[in-house]
């Protein structure tokens, strides 16, 4: 239920009227209620918000002036009012249409993140979520959605698609524009006529003509081909299009929604496409800017693969079905939780996918999620190595090594290291280990995790590093 605080005292009246619409009186509580939308009447000159209250609860508060008060509508937006409107008379419609709107739009977005599997309880998510939706509800204008790779750009558009009750009986049509081939590409987007070109044996439907009622979702639209993208130009800005080999222009009415992760205006993109398809921009905001959602969203994926795995462990239904949010995945012990929490995720969404699906493939019986369910390569780094003390004389090594020379060789590897460069970094490691450990060579093979015979290959292009402690070398 919305609710209202009309903090000067005396104003009776004016608290019956909103009692009367159904709001609830929320102005002896502490804080702003947190659930649900609600109104601050500013009824004196000298009321003020308090903008802390604000800033816990942003997005969901209209801030009311009565007559004759004044307040800087842009300080109290920056401090995370919603909107701040001015009473006129007993007329309180402009907050109960503002109010109504944010009701509305929250019973959209409980139903369809229900139904289609969506997670997210960070601030940051719902405030994404809920402009998304009053976008994709109440307008039929072009989407842009902005943001890192792996952040849920497509799960969006699917939401858009689901949330527009005029299309969502049509085609969702989905167009990834780096894997668009550029000889293929008047087809695909066009369709053809049989016998417009070698091979052409039957007709094709292209995505302008599928998506036709419904919506278009062209992924990474900034690798669009300029000549696609003034082709794009005139089927959005006319409706209407030519298929390859056709000889009359088509109608056809879509809803375009596109996304990227660069900067459009920056790169070459053409500044007139860019105007129409940026009508309505949202940013999708990364995972490290929403950490509240690590664990939430690495559960439901768990609890998926729980589902998946053969012979993975039964457990309670979801309630809901396929594509629900899953809150019966294992319980995740505090290490772990406290590990996911930290790590940055440069991949989003995507990468603690794919973690989820590595773990619960470790991952045994009906007990929490433990240290040992991470694959090594996914381990966070211990702050101090846990090398065998008793063969660590010396200081403690830098971290390039702490798990090992395979473990050097792979992170080298996925950083995209060439061969050359990898045997030149590895010779370098492995010497710097021995000279780091008193240049003991069995040693600093054991620290590293390899043979003294492999560390001596390694390191038999640099200079030989003069063994200190000659007892350690003499045992091999
Ligand atoms: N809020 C979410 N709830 C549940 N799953 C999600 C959510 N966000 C993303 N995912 C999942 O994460 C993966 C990546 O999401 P998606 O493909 O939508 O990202 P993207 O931003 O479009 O990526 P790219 O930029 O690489 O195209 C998918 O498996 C998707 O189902």
């Amino acid at each position: 239920m919305a609710w209202f605080r009309v903090p000067a005292p005396g104003r009776s009246s004016l608290r019956t009227r909103l009692t009367a619409a159904g709001l609830r009186d929320a102005t002896g509580d502490v804080d702003l209620p947190a659930d649900e939308p609600g109104v601050v009447v500013l009824s004196r000159a000298q009321d003020v918000v308090d903008p802390a209250c604000l800033a816990r609860r942003p997005g969901r508060v209209v801030v009311a002036l009565a007559p004759g008060v004044d307040a800087d509508p842009w300080s109290l937006l920056a401090c995370g009012a919603s909107d701040v409107v001015r009473l006129h008379g007993d007329d309180l419609r402009p907050v109960l249409d503002r109010l109504t709107r944010w009701q509305d739009v929250d019973v959209l977005v409980r139903a369809e993140t229900a139904r289609t599997g969506v997670v997210g309880v960070s601030q940051a998510w719902q405030l994404f979520v809920r402009d998304l939706v009053e976008v994709a509800h109440w307008s039929s204008a072009p989407v842009l959605l902005v943001g890192e790779t792996g952040v849920g750009k497509e799960v969006a558009a699917h939401v858009v698609h689901r949330v527009d009750t005029r299309r969502r009986q049509h085609e969702l049509v989905l167009l990834d524009c780096t894997t668009v081939v550029p000889t293929l590409a008047g087809s695909e987007f066009f369709g053809h006529e049989k016998g417009a070109f070698t091979g052409a044996t039957t007709a094709h439907e292209g995505a302008f003509a599928r998506a036709d009622g419904g919506t278009l979702f062209l992924d990474e639209v900034g690798e669009l081909p300029p000549v696609l993208q003034a082709a794009l130009l005139r089927v959005v800005q006319e409706g209407t299009y030519q298929t390859v080999g056709g000889t009359r222009r088509r109608r056809t009415d879509f809803r375009l929604v596109a996304a990227t992760n660069r900067d459009l205006r920056a790169d070459g993109f053409r500044a007139d496409l860019y105007h129409r398809l940026a009508a309505m921009t949202l940013r999708v905001p990364p995972l490290r800017e929403r950490r509240d959602d690590v664990l939430p969203l690495f559960r439901h994926f768990l609890a998926e693969q729980g589902a998946r795995v053969v012979g993975g462990p039964a457990r309670r239904p979801a309630g809901g079905g396929p594509g629900r949010p899953r809150d019966d995945g294992p319980e995740l012990s505090p290490e772990v939780a406290d590990a996911l929490c930290r790590h940055d995720w440069p991949g989003n969404v995507r990468e603690l996918r794919q973690l989820a699906v590595r773990v619960a493939a470790r991952h045994v019986g009906e007990g929490p999620v433990t240290p040992g369910d991470l694959p090594p390569e996914d381990r966070p780094r211990p702050a101090v190595p846990a090398s065998p003390a008793s063969v660590v004389p010396g200081d403690v090594p830098g971290p390039q090594w702490e798990h090992g020379l395979e473990g050097a060789v792979r992170d080298a590897l996925r950083a995209g290291v060439g061969l050359k460069e990898l045997k030149a970094r590895t010779a370098d490691l492995a010497t710097r280990v021995a000279l780091d450990v008193g240049g003991g060579t069995l040693a600093a093979a054991r620290l590293l995790g390899v043979s003294r015979r492999a560390l001596d290959y390694r390191t038999a292009a640099q200079d030989r590093p003069q063994p200190t402690d000659p007892s350690s070398d003499a045992s091999s």
